[in-house]
């Protein structure tokens, strides 16, 4: 298991069994079941204002000392870092499903370390900085938008609530965009000579093409439809007329059309560029 202190004991895939970590079917399945975490995580989040201001270190600077990181932070930042540091002391980022937003914060655990079999090829994609970046800029001002969550310069901000529920889906959607490593090294190992003459041509366009089913993202994009719709209604009012629902339905399926898939095939087409290296293919 991949996470022992954490919220995924439920997961069907074992990454410590290659046979199980490499099944396509397997691996779906954990990205259907992220769908639900993600989705809930954000109808948890738009109860709060956007709150701009806690993502801004000019508007709400937040004092820091910790020397990697930069003197003024913004709350979202400065809660993440320190979450990312605790939860290294407890293995969080050994798992090889775990990546951090702030490398630098991280530290020794203080727990012997778990033996994970080596699944992945060696290989250093992160895109948490541009997952990060998109939460701020696209996600959530879409899905705060139309649902009287805009700022109103309240006094009760939710400054901290906010970003707590901004941790939990920072991580979530990280989980799942960085799934697409074991999506790819499964690819690869199916179809092992096409991708190994894709990858020497440097055909990033090519592999694209080769890693896409857009049947497959097709119906994750229905389904993501029917879930926030279904999570984000509250059952005792579902069928009187009044329940207005929980969360921006469109938003939902529009953060997966254009951020969630698009990145998971990023991670799938960055992490094959790097699967030569030190092989019999390079
Ligand atoms: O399920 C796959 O085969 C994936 O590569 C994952 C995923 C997704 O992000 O949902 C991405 C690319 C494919 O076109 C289909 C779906």
């Amino acid at each position: 298991m991949a996470l022992e202190l954490l919220d995924h004991m439920d997961t069907a895939i074992d990454l410590s069994d290659p046979s199980s970590a490499l099944d396509l079917a397997n691996i779906r399945f954990q990205l259907i079941r992220l769908e639900d975490t993600i989705t809930f995580h954000l109808i948890e989040r738009v109860q709060f204002p956007l709150n701009a201001a806690i993502y801004d270190p000019d508007l709400l600077p937040i004092p820091n000392s910790n020397l990697a990181l930069p003197p003024n932070l913004s709350l979202a930042d400065y809660m993440l870092s320190e979450t990312e540091r605790l939860h290294s002391l407890v293995r969080r980022y050994d798992a090889p499903d775990e990546y951090p937003f702030f490398p630098q914060v991280l530290q020794r655990p203080m727990m012997a370390p778990l033996r994970y079999p080596k699944i992945l090829h060696e290989n250093n994609v992160n895109v948490n900085s541009i997952i990060k970046d998109k939460y701020i800029k696209e996600i959530l001002p879409e899905a705060c938008r139309d649902f009287g969550r805009t700022d109103r310069g309240e006094t009760k901000e939710n400054y901290g609530s906010a970003a707590t529920c901004d941790i939990a889906c920072l991580q979530a959607l990280s989980r799942r965009i960085h799934f697409g490593k074991y999506v790819a090294e499964s690819k690869f190992r199916k179809e092992t000579d096409r991708f190994v003459a894709l990858i020497k041509a440097e055909d990033r366009t090519g592999i694209d093409a080769a890693i896409t089913d857009a049947k497959v993202e097709q119906k994750v994009l229905e389904r993501l439809r029917l879930k926030a719709k279904t999570y984000g209604t509250d059952p005792s009012t579902a069928n009187d007329g009044t329940d207005t629902g929980k969360i921006n339905i469109d938003a939902v399926v529009k953060m997966y059309a254009q951020v969630v898939i698009p990145l998971t095939k990023v991670v799938e087409v960055e992490y094959l560029m790097q699967r030569l290296k030190g092989t019999e293919w390079e």
